[in-house]
């Protein structure tokens, strides 16, 4: 059966460069990237070869250092920017990290924050896209000051993980274990879930300061938790034009979600070996990344797509499906000890991009 190309979702790689450390080991390498192209070698001598939308990659840290972590910028601006006006004009968007732990998902998603309104150098997509958002809000409320139109815009936060299919909220000290409703008309959501109005970026840093550092401390006490959940941050965004015509009131509503996945670590997808916590852990992994990736299949294909399989797909329901633009950025490590796990991250993101992961 021929898959099909489904043109709503963008994939780039992202080859992280390799740390001091590794660098004075001076490995061989395995993956070697020209333009959009990706060639890996294995263990076994064997090469398989990839083409995604987008490759990026630097070949050492200190390239990295020495351009001020220019990289940082250029995947905001290839692989997030756009969504941004898509969001304006009411598409839903999610833009995921996929790939092994350590292989720098929360680099690229979040890196680090700026201080005040300023953004480091190393900011990920996330700070970067919140602080072109507002540039943006100002932007469109400058300009329909000059109309017959009247613009009110509301903006909404939210940020939380899914461990073991369960949700814990990042935004509140409580928070714990919140279950999935579905409402008739609006989809799924989760039930008591903190969702912070805000009005400028330096109210969304201090949230996302807030759930960063709820993360580290989960993190810490449950020996390293990021790797093994789900995080989302989600931006809604409301928009009411409103103008008298005829002596009559016009309305126009646009809503959009954006969402902001990082996944959990995808080496997770193959070891449901392990026992007891491990076990669960992996396979609420492999259960809600395979239904990711079978969603996203059916989707392509105008098939059924079995949201409700997992609780990822479950929430992200209204924002992967309909006219939702979706962006998946797979990150690998250039070592050769992980190239198994690099061979499995680029056959998911790759076959995810052609639709046709149900067939591997
Ligand atoms: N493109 C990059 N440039 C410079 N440093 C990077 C890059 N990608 C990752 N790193 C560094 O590599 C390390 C691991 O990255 P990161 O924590 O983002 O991995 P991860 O995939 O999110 O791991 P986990 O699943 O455990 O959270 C960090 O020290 C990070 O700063």
């Amino acid at each position: 059966m021929q898959p099909s190309f489904n043109s709503c979702i963008k994939v780039a790689v992202r080859l992280r460069p390799k740390s001091t450390k590794e660098e004075a080991e001076k490995e061989e390498p395995v993956i070697v990237v020209d333009g959009s192209n990706i060639q890996l070698l294995t263990s076994i001598g064997e090469t398989h070869f990839f083409t995604c939308d987008q490759c990026f990659s630097s070949d050492s840290i200190s390239a990295v250092a020495q351009n001020k972590h220019q990289q940082q910028r250029e995947v905001y601006e290839y692989f997030a920017k756009p969504l941004l006006s898509q969001a304006f004009q009411g598409f839903n968007t999610c833009l995921f990290a996929y790939g092994q732990t350590g292989s720098g998902k929360s680099y690229s998603m979040m890196g680090k924050i700026g201080s005040k309104s300023e953004l480091a150098d190393a900011s990920g997509i996330i700070p970067r896209f919140c602080q072109d958002f507002f540039i943006h809000v100002e932007d469109l409320v400058k300009n329909y000051a000059e109309t017959s139109v009247s613009l009110s815009i509301e903006i909404q936060i939210s940020y939380f993980e899914i461990y073991k299919e369960q949700i814990q909220d990042l935004l509140c000290s409580t928070g714990g274990n919140l279950s999935v409703r579905e409402h008739p008309k609006n989809g799924p959501y989760v039930v008591n879930l903190t969702k912070c109005l805000v009005t400028s970026l330096e109210e969304v840093q201090r949230w996302l300061a807030v759930g960063n550092r709820k993360r580290v401390v989960a993190s810490t006490s449950q020996n390293k938790r990021s790797s093994r959940s789900h995080v989302i941050f989600t931006i809604v965004l409301s928009q009411r034009f409103q103008e008298i015509i005829d002596g009559r009131p016009h309305v126009v509503d646009k809503h959009s979600r954006i969402n902001f996945i990082d996944l959990a670590g995808s080496e997770r997808l193959a070891s449901t070996s392990s026992t007891g916590v491990r076990r669960e852990e992996s396979l609420a992994i492999n259960l809600s990344l395979f239904t990711l990736g079978k969603v996203i299949t059916a989707l392509a294909e105008k098939n059924f797509a079995p949201y409700r399989e997992s609780v990822l797909t479950w929430l992200l329901k209204e924002s992967l499906g309909g006219n939702s633009k979706t962006a998946m950025l797979a990150t690998v490590s250039p070592r050769a000890a992980h190239v198994e796990s690099t061979l499995s991250t680029l056959r998911y993101s790759c076959l995810v991009q052609v639709g046709s992961l149900i067939y591997l």
